[in-house]
């Protein structure tokens, strides 16, 4: 069999990422720090996932086993060394933390001179996630290591989409999933082309692919976590049965399709309709419950310049284009609470402490003051 390294055994990685990595006739090592998952991957071998719907369909994923990164980093750089294909799924703040295991991975393929090729996928929600990991790990190698991965190490950007919400089960394995799933890898990039994932789909630009994903998914998802919470929701379909949380998501959508039309000659009207209408009845899947708090999660990270508000709300002001919903939902991002939730406590102690215009060009890196005051106002307006 083939062999697969995965960073991060969480929902989605377990819950898509193992599965597809199965149907592929892959052995995978999943790398997490969460040792009772560890510890079941070794002790059995296989997990469950489930398809929530009418049927909830079972898939078993077998050939699976568990390395623990902080306590076992030499297994982990052995695992790479002879790896076929990297992936994460591990959150894209997490990225820069095992970028030295992953470099030095690299390394021990190299002094062990294997010349197949290895591809490092990030399959996390962010733009470009491959070629950031890949500027994290090069702060970790030699020009001799960099000349060696220019030719045999890739870092193809990818998107994957599958609502994968927290699970509660008493097996730690065992997953529910939404039926739906997509992961497309940016061809261009790939170093390994004898590998051909059935179940995913290979662009030549993947740009389009994760814009539509990010901004439609992501930004809709989040449009309805944070306006729900403001609202007195706690989960995803409860807070799409408050018309005025339905509503902000279908503006938000209109604002989106106006934006992929005008910048994409590859949608058009009538398709992107019908993909944002699928996704409306995904957020409401009965068979799943999302909670707001997983979706709303590290409120810092989703306001960031190339996030799923910021960028398009950059872009949309760009082509004196309407952003209005998407900042009215950005408000409310600044009026977010968890207490379990670092980023949360902290973007609400900074804005205890600091100037609001000054927190709000901190954590958006926006410098066109016409937006950051647009941003203030719509939080003073709260
Ligand atoms: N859940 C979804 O619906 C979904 C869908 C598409 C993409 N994603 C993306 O996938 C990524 C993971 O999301 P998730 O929902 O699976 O989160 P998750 O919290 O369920 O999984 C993340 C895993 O990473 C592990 N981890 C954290 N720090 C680590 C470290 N330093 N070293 C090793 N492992 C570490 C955690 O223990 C956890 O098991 C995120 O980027 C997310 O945006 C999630
Ligand atoms: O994972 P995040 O925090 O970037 O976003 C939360 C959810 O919107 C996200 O996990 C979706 O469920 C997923 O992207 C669906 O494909």
């Amino acid at each position: 069999m083939k062999k697969a390294v995965h960073f991060g055994a969480g929902n989605i990685g377990r819950g898509f990422i193992g599965e597809i990595l199965h149907k592929n006739d892959f052995e995978v090592v999943f790398v997490d720090v969460n040792e009772t998952i560890i510890n079941a991957l070794n002790e059995r071998g296989n997990y469950e996932i489930e398809l929530a719907e009418d049927a909830a369909t079972r898939i078993p994923i077998h050939h699976v086993s568990g390395l623990n990164n902080a306590k076992q980093p030499e297994a982990v750089i052995e695992a790479i060394k002879n790896a076929n294909i990297v992936t994460t799924a591990i959150g894209p703040n997490i990225l820069p933390f095992i970028a030295e295991l992953i470099a030095k991975g690299i390394q021990a393929r190299q002094a062990a001179k294997i010349m197949a090729p290895l591809d490092f996928i990030a399959c996390e929600n962010m733009i470009g996630g491959s070629e950031f990991l890949k500027s994290k790990v090069d702060a970790f190698l030699t020009e001799e290591n960099k000349a060696y991965a220019t030719t045999y190490i890739g870092f193809p950007n990818a998107a994957v989409d599958r609502i994968v919400p927290g699970q509660t089960h008493a097996d730690p394995l065992f997953v529910v999933v939404e039926p739906f799933s997509e992961w497309v890898i940016d061809q261009s990039q790939i170093r390994n082309t004898l590998i051909h994932l059935n179940g995913v789909h290979y662009a030549t630009d993947l740009e389009p692919f994760i814009e539509r994903k990010l901004f439609s998914v992501n930004t809709g998802h989040a449009t309805v976590a944070y306006n729900g919470f403001y609202y007195g929701s706690e989960t995803i379909d409860g807070a799409l049965k408050d018309e005025r949380v339905m509503s902000a998501l279908l503006q938000t959508q209109e604002e989106t399709r106006e934006l992929l039309l005008a910048k994409w000659d590859l949608f058009n009207e009538a398709e992107l309709s019908a993909y944002h209408e699928k996704i409306r009845g995904r957020f409401v899947n009965p068979h799943l419950s999302d909670d707001i708090s997983r979706v709303a999660r590290t409120p810092i990270r989703k306001l960031g310049y190339d996030e799923r508000f910021i960028r398009p709300i950059r872009e949309l002001n760009d082509r004196n284009l309407s952003f209005a919903t998407h900042l009215a939902t950005v408000a409310k991002i600044f009026k977010y609470t968890d207490e379990s939730d670092a980023q949360a406590v902290e973007l609400q102690k900074r804005l205890a402490t600091e100037d609001l215009i000054e927190v709000i060009k901190s954590v958006t890196g926006l410098t066109d003051i016409k937006l950051v005051t647009a941003i203030k106002e719509a939080v003073v307006a709260l």
